[in-house]
């Protein structure tokens, strides 16, 4: 039985979106990580499945590229709101509220927590095992905007080996359900970003990684909100103030869609 999927992305951060609540979809690990597939599957970097809520105008459930279901996709939600109208998207990171506006997206987040549950504030690096190239690191700081993130401020984000140490951070002891690592830098009062996603790996853009990295650069007066953030795929508006939601403003961009029967990866 052939599915319908739309492919869309969020500055080149790539998603494929199925609709559950129009055709029947039992999606799990195994599943997601083979539609993600780039040679065997239609490839993406994460999965997005849309279910019936009773809290909001939809569900979104996301998996990374590794097949982990995880609470939050910035890039996705602007998709999202774009594809269907929805007002309100129900996640297991929270309600996330967004409209249309002229040529983009705008989505609200919820209000960030800074160090929760068994996640420290501070990232405890043992900056000894870091390169020079990170420089004299500010404050790590580690924050949930509804999924985990951790922000280094580096003199320069171009030179930094993010292939080589994203993977150990994203895997550390201290963030026990991993984490996404963000190294940024500020030039001319705009942040430069680059994201080494938990379960997807190095992406072109990340929307929650720039939500976190405003609030952490927000937080500790490195610049005033509204900042742009600037990243390979692109570049978003986010707005910030202590104790709000965050607002993130973008495009999102639908490629195609198309069909294809999942019983051929059962
Ligand atoms: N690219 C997304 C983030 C997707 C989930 C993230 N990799 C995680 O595991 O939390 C975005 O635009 O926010």
């Amino acid at each position: 039985m052939t599915r319908q999927f739309h492919k869309m992305h969020g500055l080149g951060n790539d998603f494929v979106i199925l609709d559950g609540r129009t055709q029947a979809v039992a999606m799990t690990a195994e599943l997601a990580r083979a539609l993600a597939d780039r040679q065997l599957g239609i490839g993406c970097d994460q999965l997005i499945l849309l279910e019936p809520s009773t809290i909001a105008d939809v569900k979104m459930r996301i998996w990374n590229h590794d097949g982990g279901e995880v609470e939050s996709c910035g890039n996705a939600s602007r998709c999202v709101v774009a594809l269907t109208g929805a007002e309100t998207l129900e996640t297991s990171g929270g309600i996330v509220a967004g409209s249309s506006k002229g040529s983009g997206v705008e989505v609200d987040l919820p209000a960030p927590r800074f160090g929760w549950d068994d996640i420290p504030l501070s990232y405890p690096m043992d900056t000894a095992r870091l390169p020079m190239a990170w420089g004299p690191l500010t404050h790590p700081l580690a924050l949930s905007v509804g999924n985990p993130h951790v922000v280094f401020f580096v003199p320069d984000e171009r030179i930094i080996e993010l292939d080589e140490l994203g993977p150990s951070i994203e895997h550390d002891p201290a963030f026990p359900d991993r984490i996404n690592v963000n190294v940024a830098a500020l030039r001319e009062g705009d942040i430069y970003l680059r994201t080494w996603e938990r379960g997807s790996g190095l992406t072109l853009a990340c929307g929650t990684g720039a939500c976190a990295t405003a609030v952490a650069a927000i937080v500790q007066k490195m610049v005033t909100s509204p900042v742009r953030v600037h990243m390979r795929g692109g570049e978003l508006t986010i707005t910030w103030a202590p104790g709000e939601t965050i607002r993130m403003q973008g495009p999102a961009t639908h490629v195609f869609k198309g069909e294809i029967e999942l019983e051929q990866f059962a």
